[in-house]
């Protein structure tokens, strides 16, 4: 093709996208839905793309403006793709409660034949979903978290090691990586049955993959692109998956050789491989112990394959490492600007680990009133996803409204702009965990405090992701005092993604206590 040819459809191309954008940029007002003036190509996410601000910055502003106005909702474009934003409590617990069977899914790309991570239960959608759901939930009851605790606590010995060498020396200490390593320990031990130890070695095939999932990097944001914009079936015929085929490798070996070790071996770990091979073989978690591996009983309901296994250790890898290292980080940040609070927060962890001889043990952490309320107040202020993607599956008529949102609009709920709305919290940027004492919680709309999500999907990792939260801070606070180190940028800013992390290193001095 000679040159001139190339540019004649290019140029025809560029024009005909142009014009369609344009068309489809008229949907919020022709549904006379206040919406943010879009640009093309990028719609609403030109400075997402072209300067790296997270889109719950971009959606924030919107908040404000239709609040500001007494609009219980807005619309937003992704690209030339609509999506709609609630801002009103009520419509958000229709939405994520009473009318969910309206919302059921995130509008996730899936296709477990080439890319078999995709069919976790994140991303599925439908009855798919509510069946791994129903087999999953039991997985992550209270009982199971501390049949795991003591996991976690191994790997809070390594945390110690390292600390203790940065204070001999006087060094302050990097944590956003440090966290990220000491929870990817935690979820690689209690989710794939390995030991990692990426706090000793940063370069682990592990810490790898987990760096390489939230790198917002050119080919991510033009497969991201790609993803949003195309059609399933062409995604499909392209092959073009989210994972790539290394990761995708990665995980499933991994799995494949852990279940094919322990089945061969009779092993029993309490983590959560063992549960899954549980619903692998049984199609339900038992409380039975090691005997139910073998046991060749057919299983009354169906059980999950290994390809489905390793998708759910995955999400469970990739939802709980980088959520839980990012709420530590900023409660640490937080709890270094706000000595008085950081002491209080220590006497209590002091006092309660010397009750229960000088360990951390699980019945103590659930005593930890103050600390509770202290991980709140990061939630509140830092919810690590600033925006929580569902998309509608029916055409659903908001009550009291002519305004329809059609089957197929993804929603974004705002979770970072209500909680840092001053209505529902007085001085927002300031850490006040009191804001979480019964009397003030009782105060407010429960669908002001979302750092979870609700409803029938809400993160099915809370408990998990609180204590190992709480396990690391009570590590670090019992032992030294944390200040800000000059190395770190005040006041912090996010970087964009689906979960909010600290832009740059967050360093922070150690003084033994
Ligand atoms: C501080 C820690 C965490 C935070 C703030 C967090 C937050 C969230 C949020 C906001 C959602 C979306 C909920 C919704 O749509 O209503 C979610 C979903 C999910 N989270 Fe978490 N999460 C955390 C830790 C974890 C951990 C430790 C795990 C697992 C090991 C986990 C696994 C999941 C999964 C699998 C889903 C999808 C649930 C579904 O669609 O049914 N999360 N999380």
């Amino acid at each position: 093709m000679e040159l001139s040819t190339v540019t004649y459809y290019l140029i025809i191309s560029v024009t005909l996208i142009y014009f369609f954008s344009k068309y489809k940029f008229s949907y919020w007002s022709k549904k006379k839905v206040l919406y943010p003036e879009p640009t093309f190509p990028y719609g609403n996410l030109k400075q997402t793309l072209k300067e790296n601000v997270p889109f719950s910055s971009i959606i924030s502003q919107s908040y404000d403006k239709a609040k500001s106005k007494g609009h219980k909702f807005f619309g937003v474009y992704k690209f030339w793709i609509p999506s709609f934003v609630p801002v009103d409590l009520d419509l958000i617990k229709l939405i994520l409660h009473k009318d969910f069977t309206y919302f059921t899914d995130r509008g996730v790309f899936v296709d477990e034949e080439n890319d078999p991570l995709t069919g976790n239960l994140f991303n599925l959608q439908e009855h798919k979903w509510r069946n791994m759901r129903q087999k999953l939930t039991p997985t992550f009851t209270s009982g199971k978290m501390k049949m795991m605790f003591q996991t976690m606590v191994v790997c809070t010995k390594h945390l110690d090691e390292i600390l203790k060498e940065y204070a001999s020396i006087n060094e302050p200490v990097e944590f956003k990586d440090l966290l990220a390593r000491f929870t990817t320990d935690i979820i690689g031990n209690v989710g794939f049955g390995i030991e990692i130890n990426s706090m000793k070695d940063p370069d682990s095939e592990f810490r790898k993959e987990g760096i390489k999932a939230f790198e917002f990097s050119i080919s991510a944001k033009i497969k991201l692109f790609l993803i949003m914009v195309l059609p399933p079936w062409l995604l499909k015929k392209f092959n073009i998956s989210f994972h790539s085929a290394k990761s995708i490798n990665f995980f499933i070996n991994l799995v494949e050789k852990t279940v094919a070790y322990r089945e061969k071996n009779n092993v029993f770990r309490k983590d959560f491989i063992h549960l899954m091979i549980q619903l692998k073989n049984f199609g339900r978690v038992t409380d039975l112990d090691e005997s139910t591996l073998m046991n060749k009983e057919k299983p009354s309901v169906e059980g999950i394959t290994i390809n489905e296994m390793a998708a759910q250790a995955f999400v469970f890898f990739l939802a709980g490492f980088e959520t839980s290292a990012t709420t530590m980080t900023f409660a640490l940040i937080e709890l270094g600007q706000n000595m008085d609070i950081q002491e209080k927060v220590r006497e209590e962890i002091k006092r309660i680990i010397e009750k229960y001889n000088n360990e951390i043990t699980y019945d103590g952490i659930m005593e930890m009133e103050y600390l509770e309320k202290v991980v709140s107040e990061t939630l509140r202020k830092h919810p690590p996803l600033p925006l929580i993607p569902r998309t509608c599956t029916k055409d659903y008529n908001i009550p009291g409204t002519d305004v329809v949102i059609e089957s197929g609009t993804t929603v974004e709920i705002p979770t970072l702009s209500i909680q840092r709305d001053p209505e529902y919290y007085p001085d927002p940027d300031k850490f006040d965990p009191e804001r979480f004492n019964a009397e003030n919680k009782a105060n407010r709309h429960p669908y002001a405090y979302i750092p979870f999500g609700e409803g029938p999907r809400i993160c099915i990792g809370v408990r998990l992701g609180k204590l190992q939260v709480k396990v690391g801070l009570c590590s670090i606070l019992s032992k030294y005092r944390i200040t800000i180190n000059k190395k770190t940028a005040l006041p912090i800013k996010y970087n964009p993604g689906l979960i909010s992390t600290v832009k740059g290193g967050v360093y922070l001095n150690l003084e033994s206590v």
